[in-house]
Formats: structure tokens, C-alpha cells, sequence
């Protein structure tokens, strides 16, 4: 069976020169091009997939260009909004042979904390997300903790809990961000990579879930396994669930 080629935008950034290593180590694909911000998207022509660590203000726009040239996407950019998702949608499904993976974390850790967010979510009143990363990171709240947050409060909806009873707010952001009625709250930190805690809460217990990507070489397994599962399922796919199986 023949190679599938691989472009990446964003390929001189932390996490798209780790993905060029790794697609280059990985059997059965191989890298046909990679573009930084400025340089013409044409040059991954060929490819069949192309992964995307960009910017939140790039990545529509690269999405809208690929899916109408017809190459599949694998996403790891975070700034995705129900909104930016419904639009996602609207464009797979104008171009059905098309797959777009959009994942917020591919670090198989970080795929698990939010299945097990969400399992445990109905049984605990209190809950608040607490992300921590890198300086450079440019977004905030992370895109991990968008997605847990609504996972959470989905979760609990389906349940019927009511709101999360501790969410008083009369302060200068001390209590964080609000995501779906669900506290995040943003470290900034030199020698941290990815991070992030799930605190549940309920009276006399505590349960924390916490995950730590050390290296971004963490992510990279997902990355590979989200190549190979896209070329093989056209439509919209969002996170690495269905992808990992569970
Ligand atoms: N889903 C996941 O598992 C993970 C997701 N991420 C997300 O990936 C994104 C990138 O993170 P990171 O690699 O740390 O960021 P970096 O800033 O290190 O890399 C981004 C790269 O994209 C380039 N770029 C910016 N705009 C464009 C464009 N329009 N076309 C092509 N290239 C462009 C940048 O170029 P220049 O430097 O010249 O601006 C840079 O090389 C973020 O949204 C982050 O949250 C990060 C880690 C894991
Ligand atoms: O920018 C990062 O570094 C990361 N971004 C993703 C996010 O916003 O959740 C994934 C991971 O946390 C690393």
C-alpha cells in the first residue's frame, strides 16, 4: 500500500517540527511539505493530510483552504468555539470525502482525564479546572480545558445537577474563567509544558484528576493515530475518543 503524504502548517513551531520528526519516523507516511506563517499553502500540495499547529487566528481560515482543495486535516490549534465547529461542520459536509480531525490534546493522558472528567462529573456538586502551561502558550483558558469544562457541564446536565453551587463571583478574575458554568483557572509558568487538574468536590471527599505532559513527544503517538484514522473516515471527527476506540 502506497505512503500517506503528510503536510504540516505551522511546521516550524514547538509542536509542528515534532510532528515533521515524527511522521518521518512513522511506517506507511512520509512529509510532502511543510509551511510557516507567510509562505504559500500550494507547497503541501500534494499531500493527503495535512496537520495544523497554528494560531486560533489562522486555523479557519486553513481549514476553509484545504477542505475545498480536498486534503484531509488533522487539527491540534485550540480556539475552536461551538460556533468554529458548527462552521467545520457546514464545510465537510459541502465536501463529503473529506475528514477533519479536530482534537484540543492528543496526549494520551490528557485523552483519558477528560473521559474520566466526564464519568465522574454526575457525582459530585463542586468541580473547577485548573490548567497550567508554558509562557509562550498563546491562548488562555487552553483549549483541554474548554473542552473538559463542556464535556463537565454536559455531563451534569444530562445528569440533572443543577449549577455548580459554589460559583459566587464578586472579585478581579480570582475565580477564574466561566466555561459552560464551569470555573477554569490559567497558570502561565517558565519549566512548565502542558498541565492540568480536575478537582471534584463534594462534602468530606475530594477527588483530583490531574494529567502532566512533560515533553511534547507525548503528543505525538495521537498525532500519528489521528493520520491514520482520518484517511479512512471522511466527515467531521472531533477528539480522539472514536479514534482510540473507547
Ligand atoms: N492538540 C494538542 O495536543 C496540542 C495543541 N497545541 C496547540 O497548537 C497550537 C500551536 O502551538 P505551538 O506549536 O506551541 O505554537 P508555536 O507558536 O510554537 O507554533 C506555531 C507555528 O505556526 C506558525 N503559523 C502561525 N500562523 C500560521 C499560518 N497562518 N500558516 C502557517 N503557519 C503559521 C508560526 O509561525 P511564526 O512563529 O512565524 O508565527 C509557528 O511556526 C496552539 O493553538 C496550541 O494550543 C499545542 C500543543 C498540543
Ligand atoms: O499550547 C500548548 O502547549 C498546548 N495546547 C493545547 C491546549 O490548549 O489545550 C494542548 C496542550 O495543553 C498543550
Amino acid at each position: 500500500m502506497s505512503e500517506i503524504r503528510v503536510g504540516v502548517f505551522g511546521a516550524s513551531g514547538r509542536m509542528g517540527s515534532q510532528v515533521v520528526h515524527a511522521v518521518d519516523k512513522a511506517e506507511g507516511m512520509t512529509i510532502v511539505g511543510g509551511v510557516d506563517i507567510g509562505e504559500p499553502r500550494e507547497t503541501v500540495g500534494p499531500a493527503q493530510v495535512i496537520v495544523d499547529f497554528t494560531h486560533p487566528d489562522a486555523v479557519m481560515d486553513n481549514i476553509e483552504w484545504a477542505v475545498s482543495h480536498g486534503i484531509n486535516m488533522v487539527i491540534g490549534t485550540t480556539g475552536f468555539t461551538p460556533e468554529r465547529i458548527a462552521r467545520v461542520r457546514e464545510l465537510v459536509e459541502a465536501h463529503p470525502k473529506v475528514g477533519v480531525l479536530i482534537a484540543s490534546n492528543f496526549g494520551i493522558g490528557a485523552i483519558l482525564m477528560m473521559r474520566f472528567a466526564e464519568i465522574a462529573a454526575k457525582f459530585y456538586p463542586s468541580v473547577e479546572i485548573i490548567e497550567l502551561h508554558h509562557p509562550n502558550k498563546v491562548d488562555a483558558p487552553s483549549g483541554t480545558a474548554a473542552t473538559t469544562a463542556r464535556r463537565i457541564a454536559a455531563a451534569r446536565d444530562e445528569a440533572g445537577l443543577g449549577p455548580v453551587p459554589d460559583a459566587t463571583v464578586h472579585d478581579d478574575g480570582a475565580r477564574g474563567a466561566v466555561i459552560d458554568g464551569i470555573h477554569v483557572h490559567g497558570v502561565r509558568l517558565q519549566g512548565l509544558v502542558a498541565h492540568q487538574e480536575v478537582l471534584f468536590g463534594q462534602a468530606g471527599e475530594t477527588l483530583t484528576i490531574r494529567e502532566d505532559s512533560y515533553d511534547r513527544v507525548s503528543f505525538m503517538p495521537g498525532v500519528v493515530a489521528g493520520i491514520r484514522h482520518i484517511v479512512a473516515h471522511p466527515g467531521l471527527t472531533l477528539e480522539m475518543d472514536d479514534v482510540l476506540n473507547f
